[in-house]
């Protein structure tokens, strides 16, 4: 079982801010230029208000449903959740830790990698 583990990570000292159930990380932030870096491999991905966002549409409503299961699924997992609006096949996607003040971090930017894997899955349903 492929587990995606924080590797390097400090455990986190204060339980309950911690992330990654399995491997108890803890959000690092992330700026400037290593920033831009990695949201240069999330092209479908932009920075609203400092919160790292995704709009994306599904074929049909079933589809839109199984994605949304397993980003929820994820984001348990994780400890990590995205601000998720939804209307029919219509999906907005939000991301921002708001432990480190609402900053993106490495956990955001390791989801939204997760999240567009899902959504290249759903969309090659097509
Ligand atoms: C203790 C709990 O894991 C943390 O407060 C998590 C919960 N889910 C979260 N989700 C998001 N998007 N940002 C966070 O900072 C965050 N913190």
């Amino acid at each position: 079982m492929n587990v995606d583990r924080a590797e390097g990570h400090p455990p986190a000292k204060n339980p309950e801010k911690m992330y990654n159930k399995l491997s108890k990380a803890v959000p690092v932030a992330i700026t400037g230029y290593d920033l831009s870096k990695a949201l240069a491999g999330l092209r479908h991905w932009k920075l609203v208000n400092n919160v790292l966002t995704r709009e994306v549409g599904f074929k049909d409503y079933e589809s839109t449903w199984a994605f949304l299961t397993q980003v929820h699924m994820r984001s348990h997992l994780w400890g990590h959740h995205p601000t998720i609006t939804t209307t029919y096949v219509n999906v907005k996607l939000e991301l921002s830790t708001h432990d480190l003040q609402d900053q993106i971090s490495d956990i955001d930017l390791k989801m939204a990698k997760k999240i567009e894997e899902y959504i290249q899955v759903h969309k090659h349903n097509e």
